[in-house]
């Protein structure tokens, strides 16, 4: 066994993983390989595909019912959720089914099985926690698409895949886990001249000042570290990545957090986000770069 990699059980079998490459990494494999919020898989079981990100979009009070039918809210978060993957993917372009896309930090792989549906397209994903790549393996092969969609265990600052191998590449809700700069400067190694890199995130206002209160709890909340949208400009811009749109999705979020702090699911975040989007010091925004 190289040096560089940990055994560590897993249904059973033993599953050889990179060793973290730093603490903090480690940290964050163990954080999301002991996630199960209900919140998550719950929505996830509606129809398969599973998300940690979050929605987009108006209600749809007449999918709610009158009668406070929890199946039914919880069916129409994840359909918000899958409205904020649809707009990701609308943004990456004219993808066909000989391109290849990298998702960075890709979770239980809703998002991936979402790009080749869509575009019938190759998607590698990497992410630290060797129990999300199981499970988004897994469902990859249930779909039978384990050929086309593949999760593995690795650093997204420092991939296998080659240079200018990737037509479009992105990160949704997980670039707050990482240096902006060594994120960059790999999507733009990785990605072809005139590939497209998109991310949905959450960075913090500079307009406000500095992070407010609610953008630390949410920082303490799942141990990430939130950038402000003047880091993510200059970072692709140092990084040969050309903002091409950046839209601000905070109004179109608001309906899905309202929605939730609602329903029986509530995991305690939902005040920070609700407040930080609606005092300007946090902001849910999509940018979509070119690789120049
Ligand atoms: C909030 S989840 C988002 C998952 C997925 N993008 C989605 O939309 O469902 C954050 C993800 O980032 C991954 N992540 C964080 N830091 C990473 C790193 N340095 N390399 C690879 N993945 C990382 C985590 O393992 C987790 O899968
Ligand atoms: C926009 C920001 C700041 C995102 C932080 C990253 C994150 C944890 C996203 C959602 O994951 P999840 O779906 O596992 O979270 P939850 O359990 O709250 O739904
Ligand atoms: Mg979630």
């Amino acid at each position: 066994m190289l040096s560089t990699e940990l055994t560590v059980p897993s249904n059973g079998r033993t599953l050889q993983v990179p060793k973290p490459a730093t603490p903090y990494q480690g940290d964050i494999a163990r954080y999301w390989d002991g996630e199960a919020r209900p919140v998550n898989l719950r929505l996830g079981d509606v129809d398969g595909l599973y998300h940690h990100h979050y929605g987009i979009g108006d209600v749809d009070h007449s999918a709610l019912g009158a009668d406070g039918d929890e199946q039914k809210l919880i069916a129409e978060l994840h359909r918000l959720e899958s409205a904020q993957a649809d707009l990701l993917l609308k943004h990456l372009g004219d993808i066909g089914p000989d391109d290849t896309l990298m998702d960075a930090g890709c979770g239980r792989g809703g998002s991936m099985v979402m790009a080749n549906q869509r575009f019938g397209c190759s998607v590698e994903g990497v992410t630290l926690s060797a129990k999300q790549a199981e499970f988004a393996n897994g469902r990859a092969a249930e779909l039978g698409i384990q050929d086309r969609v593949r999760a593995r265990v690795c650093n997204m600052l420092s991939t296998p895949f080659d240079t200018g191998q990737m037509a479009a590449s992105w990160n949704n809700e997980s670039s707050m886990y990482v240096d902006l700069h060594d994120l960059f400067a790999e999507h733009s190694r990785v990605l072809k001249v005139g590939g497209r890199y998109v991310t949905i995130t959450g960075c913090w206002n500079p307009r406000y000042g500095q992070p407010s209160k609610w953008v630390s709890q949410i920082n303490a909340h799942f141990e990430c570290n939130i950038h402000s949208r003047r880091e993510y400009l200059r970072a692709m811009a140092d990084n040969r990545l050309v903002p091409q749109a950046v839209i601000d999705l905070t109004p179109d979020t608001l309906p899905y957090w309202k929605l939730r702090a609602t329903s029986s699911l509530v995991t305690g975040i939902e005040e920070a986000f609700i407040k930080s989007y609606e005092d300007g010091s946090f902001q849910y925004v999509l940018i979509a770069a070119d690789r120049v």
